[in-house]
């Protein structure tokens, strides 16, 4: 049975259909909007490359700090339903604001198809990313863990299931709207004039979070909705500063020793409080080794997408670009949760082996570390098989009767105009007055050509035999295809590694708190996202491989210290702790009336000797 008035279909409460909903829309306008982001940075406010990186990263990292705020909001004031609504509101308006700075016609009074005040259109872009990174950031803890509360307490199954769903629902999301975004950005539009379409690539986004809200506003009346327990965290930060003034305070040898540390604020806080806060502090501390992962995966949308460029991307009927490499990050998602949850982890319990959340977390970290091994033998191949630049050639022929241009072929999008974008044979047309004629050649992907027009051109309808063309690079010889490996490797990595934290963020959290273990979760996303911003600052390593195989290395280095951290660590079951713990409450309280007067010293170590013999009952198994 769930917890709200939802009806139960298949063994689940109906709610959770709006919530995965929710999560799948919402993921969508995200990714959708990302998807864009830099070449609107680039192409619309006419910001150069460094600039729009940094701005992009920055508000990446902002949208999984900001989880902190929303997760306190939520515990602590308005409740996860309440909180969700409201910064989805602001979510939304965030994502219009974008859609409407797009617009260049507003401020194109001239009409000539530019805007003429980007301020305008950069502070309301600004704006809007605020909005979005607040509200975004702030929903995604509680929609998490508000899906989780709505099961009840032997579904413990069916909410593991939840969470490779709700996983499902954002890549997805993200799978769909990487695809549809880029090529509504591609179309014209506009009043006066027209202009790359970046409001419609916004504007679609903002759409969905508008249905996004709406869904979960439908949803309603099905939900449980836990109430908040009051400002938690300011109780939170006040008990942990009072048990360690008052452990100073003591610290002399006459002051017998506590279990532990936070036991020291058993004098003035209450004792469910002071277990509670230890269960969280037992997982944050598992978590500090974690960022590492994120910044391994995070480096699919910058190096690895480099990496794609030196590559060839013809697939024959299909040319990928290699920004759209990233697409196969969801498409593996989309297949490999269900393989995981359907066959291979029931085939590894029928083997018998006890396959825990910390397991499969440290597993998912080597294989993410496999991943970037994987990157670096791509990388030596591309490094062999390259571009080694034949001889430049306007230095040895300038000066001999030709004249010459130079034309490089790209995978990657570019205003240039001498880029072709694809591996197709290309015309060319020589003009000179009135008089033309054409040149037709094929073209490998990433190569480099100087044409050399001859002196004696005669115009006529082909100019073949007076063009010559000499390749100054090599076309790309290395094929997309063998980024697969790696990005399946990160991809299964992500499934163990992610979708169980995920699920582990909620299963080992208090009552109280979880929406902040989901927040503290995220958190080390953001931090994952830093890392990559200070490494790809300070570490100057010269060949790529390299700077792969140190990635790899230290994730290898991280994942050791990782699981002898899981080996202690014991997995709780936070209901039933506090359930006891509340049974012992009350017990007391009847004690206390019936024998009056009794030392309260001695009542305190009295509870605290129950208290952690209850604490260590319900913490049993091991890693
Ligand atoms: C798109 C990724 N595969 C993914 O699902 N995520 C990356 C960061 C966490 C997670 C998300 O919630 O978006």
């Amino acid at each position: 049975m769930g917890k709200g008035k939802s009806k139960v279909v298949c063994g689940y409460p109906l709610s959770i259909f709006f919530i995965v909903v929710n999560e799948f829309c919402e993921r969508f306008s995200y990714y959708g909007m990302r998807a864009v982001l830099v070449l609107y940075f680039k192409y619309f406010l006419r910001w150069d490359d460094d600039l729009a990186t940094s701005i992009y990263h920055t508000f990446v990292a902002l949208c999984y700090l900001t989880p902190i705020l929303g997760a306190i909001v939520a515990d602590s004031w308005l409740g996860k339903f309440k909180t969700i609504i409201y910064l989805s509101i602001v979510y939304a308006v965030g994502q219009v604001a974008m859609a409407v700075s797009a617009i260049h016609d507003i401020t194109d009074s001239d009409r000539d198809g530019t805007p003429d005040s980007m301020t305008f259109h950069i502070v309301l872009s600004m704006v809007g990313l605020f909005l979005i990174a607040l509200g975004t950031g702030g929903i995604k803890p509680c929609v998490a863990a508000f899906g989780g509360d709505q099961f009840g307490e032997h579904q413990d199954r069916q909410r593991r299931t939840f969470f490779s769903v709700f996983y499902l629902c954002i890549n997805g999301g993200s799978l769909l709207s990487t695809i549809i975004t880029p090529v509504l950005r591609a179309q014209e539009c506009g009043i006066y004039s027209k202009q790359k379409c970046y409001s419609l690539a916004f504007g679609v986004p903002a759409a969905l979070m508008v249905v996004a809200l709406v869904v979960f506003i439908i949803g309603s009346g099905m939900y449980y909705k836990a109430e908040p327990q009051g400002n938690i965290m300011l109780d939170v930060c006040k008990c942990i500063g009072f048990a360690i003034k008052n452990r100073y305070r003591h610290r002399s040898k006459q002051y017998p020793k506590r279990q532990h540390w936070m036991d020291w604020a058993e004098e003035k806080y209450d004792k469910l409080l002071i277990a509670q806060i230890k269960m969280v502090l037992k997982v944050l501390f598992l978590y500090i080794p974690l960022p590492m992962f994120w910044t391994l995966f995070d480096q699919k949308g910058s190096r690895w997408t480099l990496q794609a460029t030196t590559m060839d991307g013809n697939f024959g009927a299909l040319v990928i670009q290699p920004d759209q490499m990233q697409t196969v990050n969801p498409i593996l998602i989309l297949t490999l949760v269900p393989i995981m949850d359907s066959l291979i982890y029931p085939l590894i319990k029928k083997c018998g082996l006890n396959f825990t959340p910390l397991k499969r977390m440290t597993v998912g970290m080597l294989l993410a570390a496999i991943a970037f091994v994987c990157a670096a033998l791509v990388q030596i191949q591309i490094d062999v098989s390259t571009k080694q630049l034949l001889h430049s050639s306007p230095y040895i022929l300038s000066g001999q009767g030709f004249i010459y241009f130079k034309l490089t072929i790209k995978g990657k999008a570019n205003s240039d105009s001498t880029t072709v974008h694809n591996t197709d044979k290309a015309t060319f047309t020589l003009r000179s007055g009135s008089q033309s004629c054409e040149y037709s050649t094929n073209f490998g992907f990433g190569s480099s050509y100087t044409f050399f027009i001859h002196s004696t051109l005669v115009f006529g309808s082909n100019c073949q035999d007076s063009v010559t063309a000499v390749e100054d690079i090599k076309p790309n010889s290395v094929h997309m295809a063998l980024q697969i490996p790696q990005y399946f490797f990160i991809t299964a990595g992500e499934v163990m590694f992610s979708v169980t934290g995920l699920e582990f963020s909620y299963s080992q959290a208090p009552s109280n708190m979880k929406a902040v273990l989901q927040a503290g979760w995220l958190f080390t996303v953001a931090i994952g996202n830093f890392i990559v911003l200070i490494v790809a600052e300070l570490a100057k390593i010269p060949k790529q491989w390299a700077e792969y195989v140190l990635f790899a290395s230290l994730l290898v280095a991280v994942c050791v210290i990782f699981s002898i951290m899981a080996y202690f660590y014991t997995y709780i079951d936070p209901t039933e702790i506090e359930a006891q713990f509340k049974k012992k409450i009350n017990e007391d309280d009847e004690d206390d009336k019936s024998k009056p007067g009794k030392a309260e010293v001695e009542m305190v170590k009295r509870d605290s000797i129950k208290c952690h013999d209850e604490y260590d009952k319900a913490t049993q198994t091991k890693m």
